[in-house]
């Protein structure tokens, strides 16, 4: 057994990096440990390389929009294993960089998979080591799916590192991952289709602006089929004849590949959580909300993996993690604020969300202001040639304060950070009008969407 260090960190991730760096700088002996390379989902399998790829698709759509007003997009075509290029021209590093800066920070770095031996050791390829503390911060894997045929199907991995782009894909779930990756491939030439078993799509996020979307999706050849299942995947001749199930129908369509899209799961299975007592749930990680295990008191959670009122997303991840190891540091018990956190589906045009739903209102009996704009026509919009676009803002009128934002639009994964700030501030609509934008930027918009 090796002498005991003060923390050990079991995922190289954003929350188990920000964590490691935060205790290491504070003199602490740390170490961490990943089975994979440095970097995790976000920065490898993720949020980086998804948004190099849309780039491209980016360009591709920005052009077809301005077709016969002063742009020719014909013959413009993506180049995929041109644009896989460029991803590797960011990804090939990360692993690299990351493990360097943690090593100069004065962490030590492991590779391998660590499993609990007890409350106060774990193991990694048959070596023990104590700690005195441990994070958990595995972060999270596809969920697992039970239809005949499912081995045909591929993940969010494997789909950002396709070698080439097949013409024909159907995505399972109708989530943030299959939206993303379809408005990609659509603009790549591919006819995609998703299938989601819920009423709607991209639960999430405002209803109105989802419908929106749907129809922008299926005018690119994205096809959304709501409250239906996969029955079977067989593979044919020519590719893979997949069944799908809504109600009673059954229809069955060729395509070439089938992307799980359908949810992701806090990956704990490989920890032998029961060896060290860490009580856990479909969720993750059963923590107190200042991030330490409420069954064995040595153990902190953040990220993916820990079963917390954060949304599953980087910046949650990154705060969770600085959280997690200033509490472990002070023996504080600090909870993270969750409030104004931001997200967006980047999908062409993006869409965004920040804060509460109309629906929530509703649902709480809350007297609200929602002021809904179509911006479609708005100068910001006309300029690039787009035709859907609009704008939700919810308001407290009594305080004037803003309870929430719904975007959808080009640009306006940047406009939300301003309503994420407002919210997080409380700011009132009148403060944020005060506010002086450039002109004509797509931020000077805020004022008219309150
Ligand atoms: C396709 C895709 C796109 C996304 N896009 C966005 C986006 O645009 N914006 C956004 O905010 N979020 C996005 N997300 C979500 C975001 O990536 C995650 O919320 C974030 O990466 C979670 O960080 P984490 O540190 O909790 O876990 P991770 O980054 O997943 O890190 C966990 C690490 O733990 C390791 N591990 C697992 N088991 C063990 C073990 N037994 N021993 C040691 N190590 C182990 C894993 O190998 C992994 O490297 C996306 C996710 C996906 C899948
Ligand atoms: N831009 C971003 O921030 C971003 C992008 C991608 C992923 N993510 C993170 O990754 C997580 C996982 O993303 P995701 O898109 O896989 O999941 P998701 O939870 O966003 O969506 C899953 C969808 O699949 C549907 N579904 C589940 N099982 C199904 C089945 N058997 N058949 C048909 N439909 C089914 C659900 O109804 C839901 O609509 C997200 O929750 C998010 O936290 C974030």
């Amino acid at each position: 057994m090796n002498a005991p260090y003060d923390l050990m960190v079991i995922g190289a991730g954003m929350a188990g990096i920000a964590a490691a760096n935060r205790c290491a700088a504070h003199g602490w002996r740390v170490g961490i440990v990943d089975p994979l390379p440095y970097g995790g989902t976000c920065a490898l399998r993720g949020c980086d390389p998804k948004k190099i790829l849309r780039r491209g698709a980016e360009i591709i759509d920005d052009a077809r929009l301005l077709q016969g007003r002063g742009v020719d997009a014909t013959g413009l075509a993506l180049d995929w294993s041109g644009l896989m290029r460029h991803k590797r021209g960011f990804t090939n590093d990360v692993p690299h960089d990351v493990e360097a800066r943690l090593r100069k920070n004065g962490v030590r770095t492991f590779h391998g998979s660590a499993r609990f031996v007890n409350a106060d050791a774990l193991q990694i390829d048959g070596e023990s080591f104590a700690a005195n503390r441990f994070l958990i911060a595995t972060g999270a894997r596809p969920r697992s799916l039970e239809f005949p045929g499912r081995e045909h199907m591929i993940d969010s991995t494997e789909f950002l590192s396709l070698p080439d782009l097949p013409p024909r894909i159907v995505f399972v779930g109708g989530g943030l991952v299959s939206f993303e990756f379809a408005h990609i491939a659509a603009r790549a030439g591919a006819d995609c289709v998703i299938v989601d078993h819920g009423e709607r799509p991209l639960r999430a996020f405002d209803p109105d602006l989802v419908d929106l979307l749907v129809r922008r999706s299926e005018q690119v050849g994205i096809h959304v089929h709501n409250r239906s299942s996969i029955g079977a995947v067989n593979r044919s001749a020519t590719g893979l004849q997949v069944d799908i199930h809504w109600g009673d129908v059954v229809t069955s369509i060729e395509t070439d590949l089938l992307v799980h899209g359908a949810g992701r799961v806090p990956d704990l299975d490989t920890l032998d959580l029961e060896a060290a007592d860490v009580a856990s749930g479909p969720r993750g990680v059963d923590v107190f909300g200042h991030l330490q295990s409420r069954s064995n008191p040595r153990v902190f959670a953040a990220g993916d993996s820990a079963d917390t009122l954060g949304e599953r997303l980087t910046p949650v991840a990154v705060f969770e993690g600085k959280v997690a190891a200033s509490n472990m540091i002070k023996g504080s018990r600090t909870v993270p604020d969750y409030s104004g956190v931001p997200s967006t589906v980047f999908t062409i045009p993006e869409l965004n969300r920040v804060g509460m739903l109309e629906e929530d209102a509703v649902r709480d009996g809350r007297d609200v202001d929602v002021r809904f704009h179509d911006t479609s026509g708005w100068y910001s919009n006309y300029r690039v040639g787009e035709t859907t676009a609009a704008t939700k803002v919810i308001i407290d009128p009594a305080t004037d304060q803003i309870l929430g934002a719904h975007l959808l639009g080009p640009g306006y994964s940047e406009v939300i950070n301003t309503f994420a700030l407002a919210i997080k501030l409380g700011l009132t609509t009148r403060q944020l009008k005060s506010a002086t934008a450039t002109y004509p930027s797509v931020g000077s918009d805020v004022g008219s969407m309150l």
